[in-house]
This record gives C-alpha cells, structure tokens and sequence, in this order.
C-alpha cells in the first residue's frame, strides 16, 4: 500500500478535492476484473430526456448497492443489483483505501469512442453535502475533463488509465463539472466503476 500514496497525483484545483493513483489495481488483478465484470453484469441501455427529447444513454450502466435505494439522475432512476462476490471485494478495498463505507457503486461500460458521458456533476441530493466519490477504471484509458463552473479559465484533462483509482471529495462536485469525452480513435471497451455513498 506504501508505494500506493507515494504515487498518489493531487490535482491541486482550486476549490476542488481530487487525488489520482494510478496503480490502484496491478494490471493481472485489473485484466481479471475487467474479464470478469465485463461478463457477469446485466449491462443496460436506459434513455435520457435532454429537453423533451428522449435519447438511447451513450454507454451502458448498472447499479450495484447493500441497500434498496433507488439511485437517481439525469432523468434515469435506477433500482440496485445486490453485490456479487466480486464487487464486493472490490468494495472491500476501496473502502480501506478511502477510509469510508460506500454503499452503493454504479458501472459504466463504455463500449467504444463513440460512447461517453456528458458535462455534469454528482451531486444529487441522495449524496449528501460533500461527497467522496472513488472511481475505478479498467480496460481502455479515457481522458477525464474538469471545468470550473464560473471561472472559464479553470480547466483539466487527466488520463485515467487501467486499474487506477480518482478520488473526488470535498467541495468538488459543488464547483467543478466533469465529462469522458467521445473520441474518434478506434478504441477498445472501458469499465467504469464509481463508488457512493446514498442516504
Ligand atoms: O467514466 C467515468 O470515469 C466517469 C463516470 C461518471 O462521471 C459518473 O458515472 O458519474
Ligand atoms: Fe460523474
């Protein structure tokens, strides 16, 4: 675990609470876990209603949680899988690690570059004041982009690589947007997992 911090990237943005570890995960404990989640989810496309139009999300999800909360945004209101044995020892780790028992994880599947996810922040109410946030990424690397709310020139692209950990804490989610932008490289499919804590 030593090895672990000292490699640990704070963003250092102002108003903000973001620390990146790349190895979170080794790449033979990664490689499995992407395999392994790739194969067992019961991955789902739900639609959005941006503006009264309805469209297919651009990537597919599932929720994972040890309670029954329904877990809600955008306009997407998703009911939770109970945790495999699996997400749960990767929930074990996480929790050490951020030092907080997260109860709820939503996966991502972003099947190529054509699928992404749009400007927003995570701060539906069922999340609390300031919350921490612990996203994995496993298979293909994506760029990660940060904009300030107010202030225009406040910007970053961070790579969240394979097995790595980015935790978002504080007052993050109350200033700053983020987004995986689409890309037009032909790329191979990416596991997001973000875990959260849900009142
Ligand atoms: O895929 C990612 O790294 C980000 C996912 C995300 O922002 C979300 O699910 O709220
Ligand atoms: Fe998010």
């Amino acid at each position: 675990m030593a090895n672990l911090f000292s490699e640990a990237l704070h963003l250092n943005l102002p108003d903000s609470d973001l620390i990146y570890y790349p190895n979170f995960f080794d790449t033979v404990s990664a490689d499995s876990y992407f395999a392994l989640l790739r194969e067992q989810t019961p991955w789902q496309q739900d639609d959005i209603t941006v503006f009264g139009k309805k469209y297919a999300q651009p990537r597919l999800t599932a929720l994972y949680a040890n309670n029954d909360k329904a877990y809600s945004y955008s306009s997407i209101s998703m009911r939770p899988h109970v945790f495999t044995k699996e997400l749960l020892q990767i929930k074990d780790e996480v929790d050490t690690f951020a030092q907080t028992t997260f109860t709820t994880c939503l996966l991502n599947l972003y099947r190529d570059g054509k699928d992404s996810n749009g400007w927003h922040a995570d701060n539906e109410k069922e999340l609390g004041q300031n919350p921490i946030i612990a996203s994995i990424t496993l298979g293909e690397e994506r760029f990660f982009h940060l904009k300030h709310r107010t202030n225009k020139n406040l910007k970053h692209k961070l790579l969240l690589e394979h097995g790595s950990l980015l935790l978002m804490k504080g007052a993050t989610q109350h200033h700053w947007l983020h987004q995986i932008p689409k890309t037009a490289k032909p790329i191979q499919e990416r596991i997001n997992l973000t875990f959260r804590v849900v009142y």
